[in-house]
């Protein structure tokens, strides 16, 4: 896909956004409009295990995934926030071919709910997902008050994520599964989109991850950051904002040279409570839970039919 250019985002403190330094504020909110990505260090000192706990979620979740799909299948369900997804279930980033992608996905209701829905190989460690989640929930909240802070909205945005109402905010962790030599049937990336929540806490040890720069419309990478998260703007906050935070469009591509390894990544979608409302780039007023299903019904519709509107990029064009 070419040699791009890497995209030039800031990097946060998050200690200081706790501490709502005035600076770091400034720099958050510069971001989530002109951006709507950034790298966040986590260094928290009253949670010394936060951003350890994802690495080792994202190695108990690498060796599931080295189970046989057959067993894997056995936590297939159809939803798009719990269980395993097997690759190959939506367009992917090559017209006409499928996504790349296998992840298992954990949604927070059912941590809150004491579910036991955990498989084999996995369920040993439910208080190491618990842990990486709630972290995440905690982060990601935090970035809302201090964007609520800047923004003054009413209500507030923390006001739409009640933590005790049903939502659909969900920890997945993904798979891309490495290019075979020679074979271009399968699956590959994933395909261009926004996020349809409020923000995501991303990470990936390994590149891959492109972000679309509007003003030169050309896609850069996101270069990994040791030790930091990325975190993006979602359309529900986008809409919550009114359209002054950007949801930016990315897209996930086999990094040129690291074709033939798997890559992992995982990331925590916070995501409004499902009967919050929003006026949608569509110009529509819908339920955050409408949004969710609108736009996942896009996501595994064909190429074709993504291309007839502009749901899946958010209301945003591409030109490529
Ligand atoms: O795997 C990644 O790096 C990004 C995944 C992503 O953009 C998504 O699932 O929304
Ligand atoms: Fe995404």
């Amino acid at each position: 896909m070419g040699i791009l250019a890497p995209a030039r985002l800031e990097t946060l403190d998050f200690r200081k956004l706790l501490q709502r330094d005035q600076f770091e504020l400034t720099k958050l909110l510069k971001a989530c409009q002109q951006q709507g990505f950034f790298y966040l260090d986590p260094a928290d000192l009253n949670s010394p295990r936060g951003f350890d706990d994802r690495l080792e979620a994202i190695s108990v979740a690498q060796k599931w995934f080295d189970r046989p799909l057959e067993e894997k299948m056995k936590v297939h369900q159809d939803s798009v926030t719990k269980g395993y997804k097997p690759p190959g279930t939506s367009p992917g980033v090559v017209k006409n071919m499928k996504d790349g992608y296998e992840s298992m996905k954990m949604p927070r209701d059912d941590f809150i709910s004491g579910s036991r829905f955990l498989p084999e190989g996995l369920k040993a460690d439910i208080e190491l997902f618990r842990r990486d989640l709630e972290f995440s929930h905690y982060i990601t909240t935090t970035i809302l008050s201090c964007l609520s802070d800047l923004l003054s909205p009413t209500p507030r945005f923390e006001d739409h994520h009640c933590g005790t109402e049903a939502s659909q905010s969900t920890m997945i962790y993904f798979r891309y599964l490495k290019q075979a030599a020679g074979k271009s049937n399968s699956g590959v990336g994933h395909n261009k989109h926004t996020d349809l929540g409020t923000l995501t806490l991303l990470y990936s040890p390994q590149g891959g991850l492109q972000v679309y720069d509007q003003a030169s419309s050309k896609w850069k990478y996101v270069a990994t950051q040791p030790g930091c998260y990325i975190v993006n703007v979602g359309d529900a906050l986008r809409f919550l904002s009114g359209n002054q935070l950007l949801s930016a469009i990315h897209r996930v591509v086999p990094a040129p040279g690291y074709e033939m390894e798997h890559r992992y990544s995982s990331a925590y979608f916070l995501r409004p409570q499902n009967k919050a409302t929003f006026q949608t780039s569509e110009n529509t007023f819908v339920s955050a839970l409408d949004w969710h299903d609108t736009k996942y019904r896009i996501f595994k519709a064909s190429h074709e039919e993504q291309e007839k509107n502009t749901i899946l990029t958010g209301g945003f064009d591409v030109q490529e």
